[in-house]
């Protein structure tokens, strides 16, 4: 049992968190005395946790509903520290003795990695973690990129690295983004799930320390309606066996035929899964052209409003080619929409799709010939619910949860007038 012989305090403490289908974290605290039974029993959740819509309302089911008990239980290696005593983990959801539960979203990333590397894949994922702080004073001394604005924000800055040191989260690059009070950090690429737990102790960190300094950290997908969204973009390479796919082939840009046929099944699959990505009901409003969220249905060599924006491997890019998926938003659950853009690229190389033409300029130019994503909410729910390729990768469970919440979100919110919707919901994604 740790104690004070580990240097534990008896005020310390042990955070398990999940997400859920509304893309919020939810978790249970108990003393890190009591950490073992975090990893061995786990802590009580009720299985309606699963059906938590952004505004907390319960959008039961069948399967999801008052009764029965499911667990929050950690794994000791996942363990870090968030500093003044906080120590912090990502949870599974099992069942009380200790099996996967059908509803985690966690596992059902780690079934879709064990699917890839059946086939002798290994994939890697970057996630952006994209938020805008309030204050007085950021909205002043403000440019996009500017060095005003990372100098006004110096301490939030230096106090975000130190806080990621202390939790061993891989930071690479911190810049002001086009919006006011914006901000991007970029996280280390890494395997799949421990790049998902990242983006959410990135996402803890940030909210956190903004507290600390009187200011408040939105991940809202459009924290003021007309402003600039918030993006998730997550950059995504895979090898098979020790070859990079997305590199040294035949193909446009030294795609290979696997790296061409994985860009295909994540350009097919983008529409059954946007309710997946970017399905909140505040998610519309940045899915528009122009704003860099990737709504265009095409791929192209650094073409920022293009879903799928191949970064080829240059001395430019140090971790080697990859695919920077844009449609994704802060309100999907990271576990879930790696889970869909990487089962998606399996699928596409799994059937050898052949890979479409390249989109070199800006799609919106072309009138009318390269496809939007998908926003009217029916379009949305509709491609997702009739999606054989989604009910494969998540299962029976995640699908009818997923599509419960997402349902009643936009049944609720979306006639509503933008202007309060955006203002309720600004730190509904906030940890
Ligand atoms: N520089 C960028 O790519 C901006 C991204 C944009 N904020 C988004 O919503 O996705």
């Amino acid at each position: 049992m740790p104690g004070a012989e580990d240097g534990f305090g008896p005020t310390d403490r042990i955070v398990g968190s999940i997400v859920d289908m509304a893309g919020v974290s939810r978790a249970k605290v108990l003393p890190i005395s009591r950490l073992s039974t975090f990893v061995d029993s786990g802590a009580g959740a009720s299985p309606s946790w699963t059906v938590f819509c952004v505004d907390d309302h319960l959008a039961f089911t069948p399967s999801f509903s008052v009764v029965g008990d499911l667990r929050l239980r950690i794994d000791g290696d996942d363990v870090r520290d968030l500093g003044n005593g906080t120590y912090w983990a990502p949870a599974c959801l099992t069942e009380q003795d200790g099996t996967p539960s059908l509803a985690c979203t966690r596992y059902a990333l780690r079934r879709v990695t064990a699917r890839l590397a059946e086939s002798g894949l290994t994939a890697r994922i970057g996630h952006e973690i994209e938020f805008a702080l309030f204050d007085a004073a950021t909205t002043e001394e403000w440019s996009a990129y500017g060095l005003n604005a990372v100098l006004t924000q110096e301490e939030f800055i230096e106090r975000l690295l130190a806080a990621a040191s202390t939790a061993a989260l891989p930071i690479e690059q911190v810049h002001a983004e086009a919006g006011l009070g914006q901000f991007e950090v970029s996280l280390a690429p890494a395997d799949p799930v421990e790049a998902a737990d990242n983006a959410v102790l990135a996402r803890a960190l940030i909210s956190r320390i903004a507290r600390a300094q009187g200011l408040r950290a939105s991940f809202s997908p459009m924290p003021v309606a007309g402003g600039a969204g918030n993006g998730a973009h997550q950059h995504v390479s895979f090898t098979e066996g020790d070859l990079p796919i997305l590199s040294g082939g035949p193909g446009p840009h030294g795609l290979t035929p696997a790296g061409g046929a994985a860009v295909a099944g994540i350009l097919r699959a983008l529409p059954e899964f946007t309710a997946v990505l970017a399905g909140s009901a505040l998610s519309h409003l940045r899915l528009r052209p122009g704003m860099w969220s990737g709504v265009f249905r095409c791929w192209g060599l650094e073409n920022r409003e293009a879903a799928v924006r191949l970064c080829a491997d240059t001395a430019g890019n140090p971790h080697g080619a990859n695919l920077e998926i844009k449609p994704i938003d802060p309100s999907a659950n990271p576990y879930l929409s790696s889970a869909a853009i990487l089962g998606a690229a399996h699928d596409g190389i799994a059937g050898a799709l052949p890979l479409p033409d390249e989109v070199s300029v800006d799609p919106a130019d072309l009138t009318g010939a390269v496809d939007l994503l998908p926003t009217l909410p029916s379009d949305v729910l509709g491609a997702f619910e009739s999606s054989a390729l989604a009910r494969d990768l998540f299962g029976p469970l995640i699908m009818e949860a997923l599509a419960a919440v997402k349902g009643y979100e936009h049944a609720e919110y979306r006639e509503k007038p933008v202007d309060g919707v955006a203002q309720r919901f600004r730190y509904a994604w906030t940890s």
